[in-house]
């Protein structure tokens, strides 16, 4: 776990980050792949998009977290290519630009929605492949872009064109919390770690180190070969939710079965299986949805998907809710039904070596 810089102010930890189950998903599953090609946050103001995501940086080792200030340029963003150094005989000198400076960590980008095309182009093409690539006067120069992107949006500001919206791997649609008992959850950990940061953050030192750790696990099994395959049944179930949502293309199963593949190393199994695939289901295909064409029925669980548990927490800490159920105990559901929230995801006790087969 990266340690936070002294000049900096303290962060609050994604441990104590209330409710909030799938972005909370969405934001740990981007960072075992990046490949997933980033998360998009669309939501009201103030509802812990940018405190989850500096959070998600400081659970992976040495990650920097960028933020795409609005105005900036192209070169900013990219980088710059020396022409006169190069025309001059002399080396070709690059000056790395934000995507750069975001390599293995986190790149967010507030508003995305109202930025210009061609610099959301540019941020997509590196999220999704790790790699910038600067040519100018046919001169090239590319190096490692390998970040998590977190985009948000308040869609009443302006909406994303759908080619775009397809090439942000997940999305999560955040409401303003209703619930009067997680509002004052939320409130009274603010409160008491704005009072004293250090405490607070010494109280959730050990959950934080355990999703650290997970995650690194999970990082370190996606990016094996051999590791966590999949069958036919899971091509078959990533399929089958992408032609329900009538997407346009491949991209979405593609995105879904990446998924379901971090999501299988997060939880420590084997192999990837179709319970992965409609567990991430709606990350990959709330944006990507053909407008007017329902979601599946959410399935009952217990606690009902509508009424999202807290996070655990030890009792008494924060003032924090009850604590939530083992979802991952839960039996296979059928294909085509789709969980949203997987609050099991900050469940510290829960595997963070793989399960054996
Ligand atoms: N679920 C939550 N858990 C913990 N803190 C929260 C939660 N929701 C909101 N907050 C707190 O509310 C404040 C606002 O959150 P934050 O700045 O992350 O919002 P935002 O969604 O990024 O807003 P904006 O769109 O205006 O930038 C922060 O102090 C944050 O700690």
């Amino acid at each position: 776990m990266s340690a936070p810089e002294t000049d900096l102010p303290p962060l609050f930890p994604f441990a104590a980050i209330a409710g909030q189950p799938a972005l909370r998903q969405a934001l740990l599953l981007a960072a075992v792949d990046p490949r997933i090609g980033g998360v998009l946050v669309e939501g009201p103001r103030g509802t812990a998009k940018s405190t989850a995501a500096r959070a998600l940086a400081e659970l992976m080792p040495a990650a920097p977290f960028v933020t795409l200030p609005l105005g900036a340029s192209l070169e900013h963003v990219a980088g710059t290519l020396d022409l006169q150094q190069a025309l001059a005989g002399h080396a070709v000198r690059f000056a790395p630009g934000l995507l750069a400076r975001a390599d293995g960590g986190v790149l967010y980008v507030d508003e995305i929605n109202l930025l210009p095309d061609a610099l959301v182009d540019v941020l997509l093409d590196a999220a999704a492949s790790g790699v910038n690539v600067v040519e100018r006067d046919g001169i090239s120069h590319r190096h490692a872009a390998r970040f998590v992107l977190v985009g948000t949006m308040n869609p009443e500001e302006g909406a994303l064109r759908p080619q775009l919206l397809d090439r942000l791997g997940l999305a999560v649609r955040l409401a303003n919390v209703a619930d009067l008992a997680e509002r004052q959850a939320i409130v009274r950990a603010r409160l008491q770690f704005e009072a004293d940061p250090a405490a607070f953050r010494a109280r959730h030192a050990a959950e934080q180190a355990a999703l650290a750790e997970r995650l690194g696990a999970a990082r370190a099994r996606v990016q094996a070969p051999d590791a966590l395959p999949w069958s036919d049944a899971v091509l078959q179930a990533a399929g089958a939710l992408c032609v329900q949502a009538q997407v346009d293309g491949l991209r979405a199963d593609l995105v879904l079965l990446r998924a379901a593949r971090a999501w299988a190393a997060w939880q420590g199994d084997a192999q990837v299986t179709p319970v992965h695939v409609q567990a991430v289901a709606e990350l990959a295909l709330v944006h990507r949805r053909k407008p007017g064409v329902p979601p599946p029925d959410p399935v009952p669980a217990s606690p009902p998907a509508a009424d999202p548990p807290h996070p655990p927490r030890a009792p008494g800490a924060d003032g924090a809710g009850p604590p939530e159920a083992d979802w991952g105990a839960m039996p296979p559901e059928p294909i085509g039904t789709v969980r949203l929230a997987v609050p099991e995801l900050l469940t510290s006790s829960a595997p963070a070596t793989p399960k054996k087969a």
